[in-house]
């Protein structure tokens, strides 16, 4: 009997549906569902049938997209990025290329300080502008949902402001938000010299946070001249009580511990892991804690030794990819730039990245049950790719390889020669 739909892709070349029951850990990375010669059919938003084109048979529509032999996935999730903020900080480059380190850039009052000047400055409205010209260049890349988080107000007014910037644009663009509270991102200059003072203020913002619903993640920044593993193991524990879920910017530059330390507290990600110990990744495997790796970030900060991603798959542990968008140390919304970087310096198969992005980066922000997969019945967020198959995408790299974007069924993002109006 033949079912009506509002969409039709077909003629897909390969179909990743990314199907899986939870977080991909370790070897079951490699693991991934394609589909030759497929169709996918899109009814109310949501996908209505999956599978081959024979097996489309029954399903009629008016709108029929030819999908031209093409790669077609699940829209990719972004698990890490500082989207809201003011200004820039294109002047610190000099001092990279000078070889100044990105602390020491800090310690002299620029580098986050700098963003929080700016960010500090600029209206909501301004915020809320910025932010959204960044999501539409990441939806043009095919991200359907991203992790935004606070961090460049280092004062109540200004974290709050971030806070509603984020809500408002998850209400008002295709983009799906999810919000994380990093108030304790750097110590801000009136509280230069009493740390703690500075921690149980952000702390105190916490019931409100909840009340507003403006976050679901808590994360603080564990670095050398920043906070202390110990610092950070009372502030997230602290959170962990009034109902927040967990992040650690961990290991990013020196190897403090924070590895450690996110798989303690049962973090749901631990990010950089850059420093990570031999223990530090033993635990992450046993606590299921999702490293979130941002090869990106090594990249600009112009380090030799990244992330041992091989080390942490071959130990079992569940591995997630971002851009960690921010304006100093990875000002780039190229998410497809990171697949190359995860292929050629983290040694991850297409097969592993393709994971990464995707199941494990939902789960990586709680949106496993809604993000990172097309399965029948869930929302249709589904990029068509100018490739032939996976394993294009990190091969040919530095530019964006996007056909056409769809969001909850609706194409929000496209190059004309493959979809009419
Ligand atoms: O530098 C920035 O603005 C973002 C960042 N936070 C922790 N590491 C990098
Ligand atoms: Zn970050």
């Amino acid at each position: 009997m033949n079912q009506h739909v509002d969409v039709l892709l077909i003629n897909i070349g390969q179909l990743l549906t990314m199907e899986s029951t939870g977080p991909r850990a370790g070897k079951e990375m490699q693991q991934l569902t394609v589909i030759e010669d497929a169709t996918v059919a899109i009814a109310n938003g949501k996908i209505a049938f999956i599978g081959t084109s024979e097996s489309a048979e029954p399903f009629k529509s008016e709108k029929i997209i030819d999908c031209q032999g093409k790669l077609v996935t699940p829209g990719l999730v972004d698990p890490h990025t500082h989207v809201v903020f003011g200004g820039s900080r294109e002047h610190e480059m000099a001092l990279k290329q000078q070889g100044v380190p990105y602390l020491e850039i800090l310690k002299q009052g620029g580098g986050i300080l700098s963003t929080v000047k700016q960010t500090r400055e600029a209206s909501e409205d301004q915020l809320y502008e910025k932010a959204r010209f960044h999501l539409d260049r990441m939806l043009s890349y095919g991200v359907t949902t991203v992790e935004a988080k606070s961090g460049y107000g280092l004062d109540v007014e200004t974290e709050l402001k971030q806070l509603k910037v984020a809500k408002r644009l998850h209400e008002s663009h295709p983009i799906d938000l999810v919000s994380t509270f990093l108030g304790a991102h750097a110590i801000p200059y009136e509280y230069k010299n009493n740390p703690e003072a500075f921690l149980k203020e952000m702390l105190a913002m916490l019931d409100h946070i909840k009340e507003e619903e403006l976050a679901e993640f808590v994360d603080i920044f564990t670095e050398t001249g920043v906070f202390t593993v110990e610092q950070s193991r009372d502030y997230l524990a602290e959170a962990k009580l009034k109902g927040f879920d967990l992040k650690i910017h961990a290991d990013e530059i020196d190897p403090l511990g924070g590895t450690e330390l996110a798989a303690e507290l049962g973090a749901i990600s631990a990010d950089h892991l850059v420093g990570a110990s031999d223990k530090g990744i033993e635990m992450l495997a046993k606590s299921g804690t999702i490293a979130v790796l941002l090869p990106g970030t090594t990249f600009y900060l112009g380090k030799e030794t990244f992330a041992r991603a091989r080390k942490m798959i071959d130990e079992g542990v569940t591995v997630a990819l971002a851009t960690d968008f921010n304006p100093g140390s990875c000002p780039t919304e190229n998410i497809h730039l990171i697949m190359t970087f995860a292929a050629l310096k983290l040694k991850m198969t297409p097969e592993e990245i393709w994971n990464a992005m995707t199941v494990n980066a939902a789960y990586a922000i709680g949106r496993g049950d809604t993000a990172g997969q097309l399965v029948v019945g869930r929302e249709a967020d589904i990029v068509i790719w100018d490739a032939p198959n996976y394993l294009y995408l990190p091969y040919h790299y530095g530019v964006n390889h996007v056909n056409s974007v769809f969001k909850r069924g609706k194409i929000v993002s496209k190059r004309r020669d493959i979809i009419e109006d």
